[in-house]
């Protein structure tokens, strides 16, 4: 390790500052592209020790704890520059894929705030008074696996105010069995869900304790690794007409914001060919999220392969006034895409796979006759791999869309819109 100074000359795609040297590039997190930078540096990593020369970009971090939490890695630049960069994230990747399209501009979907957190709580082995140090609840440190312990989070929706009290208090009945323990929590229309993992087996007294805590912190569901604690109302989020009671631990977009806007998109795409659409299928569905707008215009088969997911969906649309049919079925689109003859007939399909994309199922949209297809996604690199197979097959790429629901961090989601 060493120190020495360095000139950062641009931001990096997972939100480090680059700076270019005569043995290679080095990562700086919490700089800015123009800095001079004093650091500590060991191969292709530095710490940020002093900030030499601050970019006039540089502002001030909303959060305390911005730096040390490895949470948010950008509170420090400007919306603009910020915006821009994230936009750029798109248009590289799609540009080192050949894909040549129109990239519209960042979509800013931070809303209220996240409604869902994952905090850790881990055990920091000290002794301390009142019990409270000898314990860690909040995020994963900056590239470190040690906890950051906090209080508050600016990020988060105002709908998750106490979720971390609850945690804190949660992982302190849990201290005794040393487990480092994920609390993951949702802001739902009828308050917080959570669910608790890494415990294992509890015993009945301590199931019991966890109970007593949901009930005093007026949680709507406490879970357990999926399994019911306690349930005071069933967690309910309203999409599109329909309320739709969330299984624990099921895929929700992280923001209210970004799924409007994302199931917006969608819509604006659908809308573009109004009279023509009859039939969709919406491919890894999750509980609905565009399933269930989708069915304001067209009969809608959703396929995803969580059967909680799939449940949950079936049951929100029964009785909903005004919903065309909608059909969920458990599938596992990896190993059995949904093909291409199957798909006959059909109108749009939406296609919003995990990070690791639908090479499978785009082969099948490849191969088949739907005129309008809406890819969802989360990670560019795979969206651009999907993307290429579908153009091969004979799709145009005609626009993406940016949307920005992660502030502050290096993810961007993207709706793109291919027709044949
Ligand atoms: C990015 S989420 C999107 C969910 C939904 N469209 C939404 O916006 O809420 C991806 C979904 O794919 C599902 N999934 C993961 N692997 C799958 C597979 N092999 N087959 C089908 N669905 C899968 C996950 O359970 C998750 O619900």
């Amino acid at each position: 390790m060493s120190v020495t100074k360095l000139d950062v000359a641009r931001i990096g795609h997972r939100g480090d500052g680059i700076a270019d040297t005569p043995e290679g590039s080095v990562f700086v997190p919490l700089t800015l592209p123009g800095e001079a930078v004093e650091v500590e540096r060991e191969h292709d990593r530095a710490r940020l020790l002093a900030v030499l020369a601050p970019s006039p970009e540089r502002v001030k971090p909303i959060c305390p704890h911005f730096g040390p939490c490895g949470g948010c890695a950008l509170q420090h630049w400007a919306p603009a520059p910020y915006e821009a960069w994230k936009r750029a994230l798109v248009v590289e990747a799609l540009a080192r894929a050949g894909l040549e399209t129109e990239v519209a501009p960042l979509l800013p979907a931070h809303g209220e705030g996240r409604r869902r957190a994952t905090f850790h709580a881990r055990g920091t082995g000290g002794s301390a008074p009142k019990g409270r140090d000898v314990l860690a609840v909040g995020f994963a440190g900056r590239r470190s696996h040690a906890v950051v312990a906090i209080d508050a989070c600016p990020i988060l929706a105002p709908g998750l105010d106490g979720a971390l009290k609850a945690a804190w208090a949660v992982a302190q009945e849990l201290v005794p069995i040393a487990k480092p323990l994920d609390i993951q929590v949702t802001a739902t229309e009828t308050g917080l869900d959570m669910d608790v993992r890494g415990s294992g087996p509890l015993k009945p007294n301590r199931v019991a304790a966890l109970a007593e805590i949901a009930g005093e912190h007026r949680l709507a569901r406490l879970t357990r690794h999926g399994e019911l604690v306690l349930q005071r109302e069933p967690p309910l989020l309203t999409m599109g007409r329909a309320r739709v009671a969330l299984p624990p631990g099921s895929f929700l977009q992280a923001t209210a914001a970004g799924e409007a806007a994302l199931a917006r998109l969608v819509m604006e795409a659908l809308e573009e060919r109004a009279r023509g659409v009859v039939r969709a299928v919406d491919l890894f569905s999750g509980v609905g999220t565009f399933t269930l707008r989708l069915a304001e215009r067209a009969r809608v088969t959703a396929y995803e392969s969580s059967a909680p997911a799939i449940e949950a969906l079936n049951k929100a649309v029964r009785g909903v006034a005004g919903l065309k049919p909608v059909t969920g079925e458990v599938r596992d689109l990896f190993r059995r895409p949904l093909l291409a003859q199957e798909m006959k007939g059909v109108d749009v399909a939406v296609f919003d796979p995990p990070r690791q994309g639908a090479e499978a199922q785009a082969r099948q949209l490849a191969a088949s006759a739907v005129p309008l297809v809406i890819g969802v996604s989360c990670d560019v690199t795979t969206f651009a791999r999907d993307a290429q197979i579908l153009i091969e097959g004979g799709y145009r790429l005609e626009r993406v869309t940016p949307v920005d629901q992660f502030l502050y961090s290096a993810h961007v989601e993207l709706v793109g819109v291919f027709r044949r």
